[in-house]
This record gives structure tokens, sequence and C-alpha cells, in this order.
């Protein structure tokens, strides 16, 4: 378990995580999401006792992280898949780590196994692709069999087959009881991932919740409507307090629900092709929930 409480970390005048309270349990998996900024990075670094907080504690287990020898049997981090030796093959790349952690060696030819690296085991990483070394990354993660794991950003560079299997490795992972906490600044990406989220913007708290609780308060549904007459229902269903874009001929309408848009088209004798209520997506709901919180906006005003 990762209980985080009232963690703040300031550099000079930016305030980068803000007073943020949460607790990732084990058996699930966590996504920690955010727009660029929003401090999740600075929070990983928090948890692992790399930096220490201005204020606020993190302890993972009950105990700071930092407290405890052999760190890698304990929590199992991928931060920068960047940060590596590049004239170092991924092997002893491994082996370097298992040594430093007192990991028995044998555990890394099976987490290059895990993570299809084995036939790249001798080549230097210097000439790895992002995909390989978020493979590498995450197999220094899983080398110490911990029962904490925190990733940041893991699908970047993967392709579609390398997201799939990351997303059954996180699954299994929590099947097998343990936390699995990761980061990301794309909703899409923890749709299928992730089993709760902690969303963060600008440092602060914005949600702690499953992901279906999340789904289930953010983003207005809208209403599709297809009618020969945009201009006249438009103009009357604006009248009434609902907001209407048009596109292509088509009608999108927030703030009415299907049925009354249906007698309002009825009263003003306009034809209706088509009715159709959408739910707000995932990620519509992140978005709203964070437009606000979002340190580099694009467009003029904020
Ligand atoms: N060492 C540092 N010195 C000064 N400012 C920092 C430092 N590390 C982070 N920051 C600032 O803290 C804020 C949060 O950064 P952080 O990298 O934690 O966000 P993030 O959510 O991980 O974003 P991204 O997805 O872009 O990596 C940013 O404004 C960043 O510029």
């Amino acid at each position: 378990m990762i209980e985080v409480r009232e963690l703040t970390k300031r550099y000079g005048g930016t305030t980068a995580v803000d007073r943020l309270t949460f607790t990732v349990r084990p058996g699930r998996v966590t996504g920690f999401l955010g727009p660029n900024g929003a401090g999740k990075s600075t929070t990983l670094r928090l948890i692992l006792g790399l930096n220490a907080p201005t204020s606020g504690t993190v302890t993972v287990h009950g105990r700071p992280f930092r407290d405890r020898l052999r760190g890698l049997r304990h929590v199992g981090a991928l931060l920068d898949a960047g940060d590596v030796h590049g004239g170092r093959t991924a092997r002893a790349h491994l082996t370097a780590l298992a040594v430093s952690n007192r990991v028995p060696r044998a555990r890394v030819a099976e987490v290059l196994a895990e993570v299809g690296l084995t036939d790249a085991a001798g080549r230097r990483i210097g000439g790895f692709s992002l995909g390989m070394r978020q493979r590498l990354g995450i197999a220094g993660a899983l080398l110490g069999d911990p029962p904490v794991l925190l990733f940041d950003e893991p699908l970047n560079g993967l392709d579609p087959e390398g997201v799939k299997w990351v997303r059954g490795l996180f699954r299994r992972l929590a099947a097998e009881g343990r936390t699995v906490f990761v980061s990301s600044h794309l909703m899409s990406e923890m749709e299928h991932t992730a089993d709760e989220l902690v969303v963060v913007g600008r440092g602060s708290l914005i949600a702690a919740e499953s992901l279906a609780e999340f789904a289930a308060r953010g983003g207005s549904a809208s209403v599709a409507v297809a009618t020969p007459e945009p201009a006249v229902l438009a103009a009357a269903l604006t009248a009434e307090g609902a907001v209407v874009r048009e596109a292509g001929g088509d009608l999108t309408v927030t703030g009415l629900d299907a049925a009354r848009i249906g007698e309002l088209a009825l009263r003003h004798g306009v034809p209706l092709h088509q009715l159709t209520t959408r739910a707000a997506s995932l990620e519509e709901a992140f978005m709203e929930l964070t437009a606000d919180r979002v340190e580099y906006a694009s467009g003029a005003t904020r």
C-alpha cells in the first residue's frame, strides 16, 4: 500500500506537488493521470525517496521507502527508460542491478524472457528502440519480484502489440496481489488498463476513485439529432436553454435530454431522422475536469 498524505514539493516559486493525499491499494492497477506538468513524475520520485518533500509524508507499507535496504525487492520502478548506460548490453545492465540489490542472478534471464528481450540480451542498449528500452525498464522493475511497482509513462514508444502486452502484464501483476501504480497523461491509455484512478492537475488532487466512478461523474452526455430542418430545430432548442452545435447538418445537443428534444421537435413540426443519447467518454470527462489545470494550454486565453 502506498499512502500519500498532504504531500507538497516546491521548486523555488513552482509548486510541483500541492498537498496531495491519496492511497494506492494492492491487487489493482491504479492509473496516475494528469496533463503534462501536473506533478506525476515528481510524486513518483517522492514515493521512491529520490527527492525529499517540502512537507507532508509518503509511505510504502507504512514506512518511508528510503529507509529500506535492497530497495528493488520492495518497490520496482520504471521512471525514465532513457536513463540507462547505452554502452552496456541489456544483460549486463540487469546483472549490475541484480548484484547491487542482492537479487539472484538467475532472475536476469527470467525477466528478459518475461519482457520478450531474450534475443536482444547481448546487444548494447544504445541501439535499442524506445519500445525496447521501455521493455528493459520494465524488466528492471520486475527484477526483485517486488510487491509494489511504479511505472512512469510506460506505454510511451510501444507499438500496439507492446501496449497490449503491457496491459496484460499489469493485469497479471495486480491479480498476483501487487500494488501497480502507472502514470500517463492520456486517458485513452488508462481506460483499458486501470481499475482505479488518481487524477491530478497542477500538483493537486482532482479525483481518487474507481474508473467507473470517474466515468459516472464527469462529462455531460449529449444527444445527436439528425433532421432535415436543423436551423429551425436549433433555434427552438437554444430558446429552451440547450447548447447546440451543428456539423454537416447534424446537431449535437447538450443541456436537454432526448425526450425533451423530441417533444420540442413535435411542437415545432420538425421531422426527426435520428435522436441518439451519447454518453460522455472518459476522455471528455478527463478534459473537462482538468481543463483549468493544464499548464501549457493551446490557444491564447486561459
Ligand atoms: N527539478 C525541478 N526543478 C524545477 N522545477 C521542476 C523540477 N521537477 C519538476 N519541476 C516542475 O514541477 C512541475 C511538475 O513536473 P512533473 O515532471 O512532476 O510533472 P508531470 O506530471 O510528470 O509531467 P510530464 O507528464 O510532462 O512529465 C512542472 O511545472 C515542472 O516544471
